[in-house]
């Protein structure tokens, strides 16, 4: 049986008080784009950077490609490329020798080397600015520089730390396809976000990060089923007290929460109410956030 790319288990690190990573388990399968969701401080970074070998976790594994991260993590970061948050480059140094060094890291040499820098720097847009100096860079072009090195040597694990932060529409079209396509190709990728349609653009799976646990983790459409999305209409006359007790009404227009919107849509219709504009809302990883900050503020 091949090695999941990633396996990590009862992962642990406090810092004083803090509790950065307090029992972290994930498991990323090849091809599986992972969405780590989390508020700020809830530990992504510290999980990135552990299974990076970046940070030492007091207590559990890493395991990447079957890898003992902590054992052996020049062996173990052969599998692993990672855009952290902070980038992580020369910036004295060209785009181009950023490349030719990080290739190098990863053990591409010659012919290899060149056509796996053609390959990234046209994923990444990077032809226009690969004889500048990292350090005179904009922010887009140095993230999508930072990604680039990641991508470099197609490893079986990537790490993306927030790779779209401040990225214009462009950069980030660039980078979510460079990243489908290393999923294609059967790479897993854990990508980390504030930004949650990115998620559904790369039907990632999701794992939601609270206080340095997972505390939901599966598909998107199993995570969602059961939550509330809405139907809001604005009616041809008045709004009958019967539907406004079913939900609120704000600017004359009626907003009637709804496990399947489209049925109570319908069922508006059937009674014979005429609407002058509908919006029908799925649920969205946004009502998912919200709900589990709900349950866990409450617990
Ligand atoms: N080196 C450190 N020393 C002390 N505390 C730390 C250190 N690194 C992280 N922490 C703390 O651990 C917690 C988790 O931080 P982390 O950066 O992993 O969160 P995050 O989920 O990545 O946040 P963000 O979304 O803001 O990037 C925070 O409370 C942070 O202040």
């Amino acid at each position: 049986m091949i090695a999941p790319p990633l396996v990590a288990e009862g992962l642990v690190r406090h810092y004083d008080e803090v509790r950065a990573l307090d029992g972290f388990d994930l498991i990323a399968q090849p091809g599986e784009i992972v969405g780590l969701l989390g508020a700020n401080g809830s530990g992504k970074t510290t999980f990135v950077e552990t299974v990076t070998g970046l940070v030492r976790p007091t207590a559990g594994r890493v395991e990447v490609c079957g890898v003992d991260m902590l054992r052996t993590p020049r062996q173990a970061r052969r599998h692993l490329g990672c855009a952290p948050q902070d980038v992580a480059m020369y910036y004295s140094a060209t785009v181009k020798e950023n490349l030719l060094v990080f290739g190098g890291l990863v053990g591409l040499r010659g012919p290899a080397l060149r056509t796996a820098m053609d390959e990234v720097t046209g994923q990444m847009r990077l032809e226009s600015v690969m004889d500048k100096q990292v350090g005179v860079l904009s922010g887009g072009q140095r993230r999508r520089a930072q990604v680039a090195t990641a991508l470099l040597g197609k490893p079986s694990l990537l790490l993306l730390d927030e790779p779209t932060a401040g990225a214009d529409p462009p950069t980030r079209e660039a980078l979510l396809t460079a990243v489908r396509a290393r999923a294609a190709e059967g790479a897993a990728v854990i990508y980390t976000t504030h930004y949650l349609p990115e998620l559904s653009d790369l039907d990632a799976s999701l794992a939601v990060i609270r206080a340095g646990k997972v505390i939901a983790r599966g598909e998107q459409d199993s995570l969602l089923a059961g939550l509330m999305g809405e139907v809001k209409v604005r009616l041809d006359g008045p709004i009958p007290d019967r539907l406004r007790d079913l939900g609120r009404v704000e600017n004359d227009e009626l907003h009637l929460p709804s496990i399947d919107p489209a049925q109570t849509l319908a069922g508006l219709l059937a009674d014979g109410l005429v609407p002058l504009s509908v919006d029908v809302r799925k649920p969205s990883l946004d009502d998912l956030y919200e709900s589990l900050e709900m349950v866990t503020n409450a617990g």
